[in-house]
């Protein structure tokens, strides 16, 4: 319940508790078993036994460093509300404020925040006022905890009405039943319900609403709030023009008024007492009652109350005749007046100023939001273009590592084409046109240089025969290690070449005639000393050598063919198994006879022993 009074025509939830400030005693206590218990029996005790409740909170003040930190701050929340209780609305503020910011709770948050509604009203806090009801609102789907819902829509209700916007007051209240916490009844949102709508003229002092909601207190045992209730149907009275009545049923609830001693409900009664003696023109009476109302209150203090009352005094005065009296209450009266209506002129623009904000931070915030979309939009297009970069990169990349492995098969393919076009295929050393070729131009070459070469044939002897006798794979194998051994002979600059079938072609640069004499001589012997086969076959085979040389024939390619092929034929026709070099014209050849050569095996004749002549 708020336990702060609003003046006049006013929420008195926190009702007659106003006179109750009083310091508990200070019994000595012993230490609290359970102190969160013992807090929530405090907070409790706060406007149904606010003795006791002042008792606690001392007892509470003193086993303080015994509390946790969440009950240190409810601690602190009891204190803000007994501060606020006691008047000191700006101290309850700050206190109020520290809990709901620091105190991590947001129960206890929603209540100091509800709490400080109202004193920010009283203090005339308006735009603050209006500024955190507007976050209350906003947050109140959040509020699970049933007290400090409750807290927060009263609260609520009467900022509105404070904003004189009556519909939303009405339907914060109306909110409040939806959800009592324990302990409380219909009767304090019904008697809300009642005030905020107290000059409405579907409001008459015969509707049932009213009569519902005094027996709802009634019956609840609230009898502070009867007494607003039926307050606020002697207003009802007066403004149906019944004078008569309304003073009839305020002489039937002034005693218990008195009774209970609530300032806002005695000043209430005065002011309507003085009204209703006003309209019936008992003049006197009527001043007697206003200048009551007046003792109760800062006559001073701007309010509704004390406009009304200035306003019954000085038309009092007037009909009485007092001139001087007349002048000085309507002059206290226009004060009141002006100041009651800047005040109500002041609310109005709080509230228009903090709702002018929000809209403005709405706006704010769309256009913000607005922007962001275009931003989120923008980044989504820039990863967008990133992909597509990368993916173009990417096609790149494959683009090129295709052209370059095509490129490089490409090249490969050429590169075999080349070689299998330059090589034979069988031995892998020249074909025939290749090493005409090469040899043509290592010609030129030494001839420039002024460098002798030999040009060798070489046939192997009776070869048809191993092909007969052993098949044409072991005449493969012979001739493949027939080239194997000329290659141990010859240097990296001499060419070498297979002219056709059995018979191969070597040119040795920078070879003297007799040095080359000597090379073909020691591949005839090697040729003729190495076993040759495969598998478990192995025979010897020699072979005949004509040689010519540039020493006698000159660096022409095709006179040396002809000679060293004339040479070859000689060999064979001398016996085979021989070197025979051409010796130039008088003295066409020269044979040179070797030590007794090899044997064709298997089979082959032994007609080819080589001389060396
Ligand atoms: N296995 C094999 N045999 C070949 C190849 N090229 C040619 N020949 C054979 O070589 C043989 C050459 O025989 P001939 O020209 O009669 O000469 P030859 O038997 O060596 O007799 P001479 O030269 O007079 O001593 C033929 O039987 C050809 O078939 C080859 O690449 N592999």
């Amino acid at each position: 319940m708020p336990p702060l009074p609003i003046r006049y025509r006013s929420w008195p939830a926190c009702v007659g508790l106003a006179i109750c400030v009083i310091v508990g005693t200070t019994r000595a206590s012993t230490a609290i078993p359970d102190p969160a218990a013992f807090l929530a029996q405090t907070d409790n005790a706060r406007t149904s036994d606010h003795p006791r409740f002042m008792r606690m909170l001392a007892q509470l003040h003193r086993e303080a460093p015994r509390l946790s930190p969440a009950e240190q701050w409810h601690l602190r929340y009891l204190d803000a509300w007994q501060t606020g209780y006691q008047g000191d609305y700006t101290k309850a503020d700050v206190q109020l404020r520290a809990v709901a910011e620091h105190s991590g709770d947001a129960t206890l948050a929603a209540r100091a925040s509800a709490m400080r509604l109202l004193g920010l009203g009283f203090t005339r806090r308006y735009e603050e006022a209006f500024a955190l009801a507007e976050r209350l609102a906003t947050d109140l789907p959040n509020i699970k905890d049933p007290l400090a819902r409750f807290q927060v829509l009263i609260n609520l209700s009467q900022s509105m009405l404070l904003a004189d916007k009556r519909d939303l007051a009405l339907k914060y209240a109306r909110m409040v039943e939806g959800k009592l916490p324990p302990g409380e009844t219909l009767c304090s949102p019904r008697t809300l319900q009642i005030t905020i709508r107290y000059d409405s003229p579907q409001l008459t002092s015969s509707s049932p609403e009213f009569h519902q909601a005094i027996e709802t207190c009634r019956a609840a045992g609230q009898p502070v709030y009867v007494e607003t209730l039926h307050l606020v149907m002697v207003e009802a009275y007066l403004r149906e023009k019944r004078p008569s009545k309304a003073l009839a049923f305020l002489d039937r609830i002034e005693p218990g008024i008195k009774s209970n001693g609530f300032y806002a409900h005695m000043e209430s009664a005065a002011i309507f007492r003085a009204k209703a003696l006003f309209a019936l023109g008992r003049l006197a009476g009527a001043r007697t009652a206003a200048l009551t109302a007046l003792s109760l209150n800062n006559p001073n203090e701007i309010s509704e109350a004390n406009r009304d009352i200035y306003e019954v005094l000085y038309k009092a005065e007037k009909k009485l005749g007092d001139t001087a009296a007349t002048l000085s209450y309507f002059e206290r009266y226009a004060l009141q007046d002006k100041g009651y209506l800047d005040d109500v002129s002041a609310r109005a623009l709080a509230y228009q100023t903090v709702q002018q904000h929000l809209l403005t931070g709405k706006l704010e915030t769309e256009r913000l939001s607005k922007q962001n979309a275009v931003l989120r939009l923008q980044q989504a297009l820039d990863a967008k273009a990133v992909e597509t970069s990368r993916l173009y990169i990417l096609l790149l990349l494959l683009l090129v590592a295709s052209i370059a492995s095509w490129l490089y098969r490409l090249k490969r393919s050429q590169l075999r084409f080349k070689r299998l076009s330059h090589h034979d295929g069988l031995t892998g050393i020249f074909n025939h046109q290749h090493f005409i070729g090469e040899a043509a131009r290592l010609l030129q070459a030494m001839k420039k240089k002024t460098e002798h070469a030999c040009l060798i044939f070489i046939d192997l002897d009776y070869f048809k025969q191993v092909n007969d006798t052993h098949g044409h794979a072991m005449g493969d194998a012979v001739l493949k290690q027939t080239v194997a051994i000329c290659q141990q002979e010859l240097r990296p600059a001499d060419l070498f070449g297979r002219l056709g079938g059995e018979e191969f072609g070597i040119l040795l640069a920078g070879c003297s005639r007799h040095l080359g004499m000597d090379i073909a001589n020691r591949i005839r012997v090697a040729i003729g000393a190495t076993p040759m086969g495969h598998d478990d076959c192995v025979i010897t085979i020699s072979a005949s050598v004509g040689l010519a040389s540039t020493e006698v024939s000159g660096h022409d390619l095709q006179r040396l063919c002809m000679e060293a092929d004339m040479a070859l034929y000689r060999a064979k026709g001398s016996g085979r198994n021989r070197v025979v070099a051409h010796a130039g014209t008088g003295d066409l050849f020269n044979e040179s006879t070797p030590a007794p050569g090899p044997s064709l095996h298997s089979g082959a004749t032994s007609r080819g022993v080589a001389e060396f002549e």
